[in-house]
């Protein structure tokens, strides 16, 4: 029987529940975790010498099967070319790039040695599903290596266009790459448009029927596969949480004021030091708001090794302490920024707590944290989701999010006082709104669709779609300042 194989870099192994917090490794266990199948990556381990076989457990319906890396892969692939190269080209930040042709070396030896793994652990007839831009180029060498089973692609962040691509040394090893899979889907309308032209630009030809091209001597379909929550579990999670004890004191802690949320991974894409702009510019602005509202600002450390992230972590925390510095009284803190990872139950209660949530990421690929915001609401008292118009998220919460461009700092504090006023009527129009995608929209439905799309018999027409609001938003890539040290570049202006 044909089975399902998953491919990763980062991988939610069952006995490290509370690991490493991101929305690639949350996605991919809700969808698979009562279908079953083989996933396959990274144990998350550094060691000395290259596995000689994954390890191996199971749980449930599902196989997990691991490999450590060794320092010099994970300097080389994971922070090297993946998080200095990959990661800031696509979205959309070439001028934060550091490509390094040790890098690319040690992207491509990872690449073939998850080939090489994979090859001994698939059978004809499975259906490989592989994660994201850390594994690019995996189909190419499982091809050259004979495969022929149906291998599909979903990339979790953004892909630019063409004349961003073309900025990445040797794109054709690694976006160009894209090309030997059977189906490549992405977040967004936007993102799936942007990779069509940039095949056309290498001499694809676009199929008659607009969802593939041929490039070759092969056919690549592409997809618009929106990623989503377990949005009935976490509904019922939400629910549960704001009755423990740990929820309640924290609700306590607030003493009657309202709260603000925000929950992002410390990365420079999540806009976080122009977001805490906007809140200073709210708080010099609005002194009838001092002692009425308490901001939490939730930020687990992220990819600690990485120069720019290391950077962002002193800068994030400056100005976490200048704005307390600045509006504190002795019975008020207007910012709690807080650096520790929580459990999703706990996640679920704080949002359900929360009149308030600001995701305003500069750029991302869907952002998980605007849909279960959404889902861990009152619907009765529902609280306001503020969003980037240039998170994925947008496109299909656009309708019930107050969209914010994350470089506007008067915008982004004006749209916070809108939030903190709306009147109930409206909040809970704009939140059924939102439910209702993330009702029809849900984790098994991706899943369910991507692999639909993927199988042979189900050709990508006839799979299972509704109708989004398209988001058809493009931004100006402003071109790197050669003056500027590389520290500015992650500061908004004027900072
Ligand atoms: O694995 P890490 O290096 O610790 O980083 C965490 C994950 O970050 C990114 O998540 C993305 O996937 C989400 C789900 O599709 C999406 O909502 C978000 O916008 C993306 O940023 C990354 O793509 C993953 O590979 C990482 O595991
Ligand atoms: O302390 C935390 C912070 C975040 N998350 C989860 O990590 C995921 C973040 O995904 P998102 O798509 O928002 O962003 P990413 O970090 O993947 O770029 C969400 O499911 C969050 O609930 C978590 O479990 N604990």
């Amino acid at each position: 029987m044909s089975r399902i194989v998953v491919v990763s870099n980062r991988v939610a192994l069952p006995q490290r529940s509370g690991g490493p917090a991101g929305g690639l490794a949350v996605a991919v266990n809700a969808a698979l975790k009562d279908k079953g199948g083989i996933w396959f990556g990274w144990s998350g381990r550094v060691a000395p010498e290259p596995s000689d076989a994954p390890e191996v457990t199971h749980h449930g319906a599902m196989t997990y099967a691991v490999i450590d890396l060794t320092t010099e892969d994970y300097q080389e692939y994971y922070n090297g070319f993946a998080n200095r190269v990959l990661w800031p080209v696509l979205h959309y930040r070439v001028d934060l790039s550091e490509f390094y042709r040790s890098d690319l070396s040690g992207y491509i030896r990872v690449n073939r040695m998850f080939a090489e793994h994979l090859a001994k652990i698939i059978r004809p007839d499975d259906v490989v599903w592989i994660h994201d831009y850390h594994m690019m180029p995996l189909a190419r060498y499982l091809r050259e290596s004979g495969h022929q089973n149906r291998i599909g692609f979903f990339l979790h962040i953004p892909m630019p266009p063409a004349d961003i691509i073309q900025a990445l040394p040797q794109h054709s090893e690694t976006v160009g790459a894209l090309a030997s899979y059977d189906l490549v889907g992405f977040q967004t309308e936007g993102d799936k448009d942007n990779f069509a032209r940039y095949l056309e630009t290498r001499g694809g030809q676009p199929t008659p029927d607009g969802t593939g091209c041929d490039i070759g001597g092969r056919r690549v379909a592409f997809g618009v596969f929106p990623v989503a929550i377990e949005t009935g579990a976490f509904v019922r999670r939400a629910r549960h949480a704001s009755r423990t004890r740990f929820v309640k004191a924290f609700h306590e802690s607030l003493m009657g004021r309202k709260l603000i949320i925000g929950v992002d991974r410390l990365d420079y894409s999540k806009g976080i030091p122009n977001r805490l702009d906007a809140y200073e510019h709210f708080l010099r602005t609005g002194p009838e708001w001092h002692d009425r509202v308490a901001y939490v600002q939730i930020t687990p450390k992220s990819r600690t090794d990485v120069p720019e992230y290391q950077e962002m972590d002193r800068y994030v925390s400056h100005k976490a302490g200048q704005i307390n510095g600045a509006y504190a009284d002795v019975s008020w803190t207007p910012l709690r920024y807080v650096n520790r990872t929580y459990s999703r139950s706990a996640l679920a209660g704080f949002y359900r707590l929360a009149d308030v949530a600001l995701v305003t990421p500069l750029r991302d690929g869907m952002n998980l944290v605007a849909k279960e915001f959404v889902a861990a609401q009152d619907p009765a008292d529902p609280g306001v989701l503020v969003l980037s118009q240039f998170a994925g998220a947008a496109a299909e919460l656009g309708t019930g999010a107050v969209l914010v461009n994350p470089h506007d700092t008067e915008g982004m504090a004006t749209a916070l006082r809108r939030a903190l006023d709306m009147p109930l009527a409206e909040r809970r129009e704009r939140h059924a709104r939102m439910m209702r995608i993330l009702e029809v929209r849900d984790i098994d439905c991706w899943a369910e669709a991507f692999l639909a799309a993927l199988s042979p018999k189900e050709p990508a027409t006839e799979r299972r779609e509704i109708a989004l609001p398209r988001a058809a938003i493009r931004s100006v890539v402003r071109p790197p300042s050669p003056t500027s040290p590389w520290s500015s570049r992650l500061m908004p202006r004027g900072a």
